[in-house]
């Protein structure tokens, strides 16, 4: 990547900053919580805010670039990821559990603003936390491998079947431990910093992995489609790990089930 882009990540990284500490006081006072597709998938008036701030942020800087916001979509605007550069927000991943924020195509960042940790990633240039490079696990075992996943807000009978059946099989594979963060992108990065084997989970949103998934690939690690096929963004479903021997492991155990894309035309959805 040409180093034109250091100083979009530059602004990245500050308005994460800023957006954490937004996130972080709000912690002290926003307790107003609406909900989006179901009753447990949340929206705070912190996540309405926080987009706004960095949208407003990047556009004073940049006014030429693009975004998929995540409450933007959820208020009609389109999902279109075209080549112009573009930012991918989620303002607050993991609502439910209050935790952080992450962006980008060809650079990730992702803030968890209560542990002050700053994940950075640049597509050839590698990814970092607070500075330190970091490296995926190296364990080939997957009987000793730590799997991340989440039930994800989908409470259709039959996908939550399916979550919990491959859930089972993969358990009883066995693995050594099943994990969840309550935020699709720090799975994605305890799987970049070595702390888990692999991270699956349909229903996300390319909001949710975007950031945390270049993070995995620039940690050396792999990301392909729940059934193995390669990683399709837009299509609500992942699966990363260390390599891949363990993924093709887990990918063996998935009953995968099929949301609506996150780019499907609107008449649609
Ligand atoms: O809290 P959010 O942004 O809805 O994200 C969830 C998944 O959709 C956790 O990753
Ligand atoms: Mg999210
Ligand atoms: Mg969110």
């Amino acid at each position: 990547m040409a180093e034109q882009w250091q100083d979009v990540l530059d602004h990245a990284v500050a308005v994460a900053q800023k957006a954490g500490k937004v996130v972080r006081e709000a912690l002290q006072s926003d307790r107003k919580v609406s909900t989006k597709s179901s009753s447990i998938d949340l929206v705070t008036q912190t996540d309405q805010k926080v987009e706004q701030l960095i949208i407003q942020s990047v556009k004073e800087t940049f006014p030429a670039h693009r975004f998929i916001g995540e409450e933007s979509v959820a208020a009609g605007e389109p999902c279109d990821l075209t080549d112009e550069p573009t930012w991918i927000i989620d303002p607050i991943d993991g609502t439910t559990n209050f935790f952080p924020l992450a962006f980008l195509l060809i650079m990730g960042v992702v803030y968890s603003c209560l542990e002050d940790k700053m994940f950075v990633a640049r597509r050839g240039k590698g990814a970092f936390c607070n500075g330190k490079q970091l490296r995926v696990s190296d364990q080939k075992d997957i009987h000793c491998s730590i799997v991340a996943t989440e039930f994800g807000s989908n409470r259709d009978g039959g996908a939550v079947e399916k979550i919990f059946s491959s859930l089972r099989k993969v358990v009883c594979l066995p693995v050594h431990g099943v994990r969840g963060a309550g935020s699709a992108a720090i799975n994605l990065c305890l799987v970049a910093s070595g702390c888990v084997e692999a991270y699956y989970e349909i229903g996300v949103h390319v909001w949710d992995v975007a950031a945390g998934a270049l993070m995995v690939t620039e940690a050396g690690g792999v990301l392909m489609d729940v059934e193995g096929g390669a990683l399709d963004m837009m299509s609500r479903r992942i699966l990363a790990a260390n390599n891949r021997h363990i993924a093709e492991q887990i990918v063996g155990q998935i009953q995968a089930f099929t949301p609506q894309r996150d780019d499907a035309p609107p008449q649609q959805q």
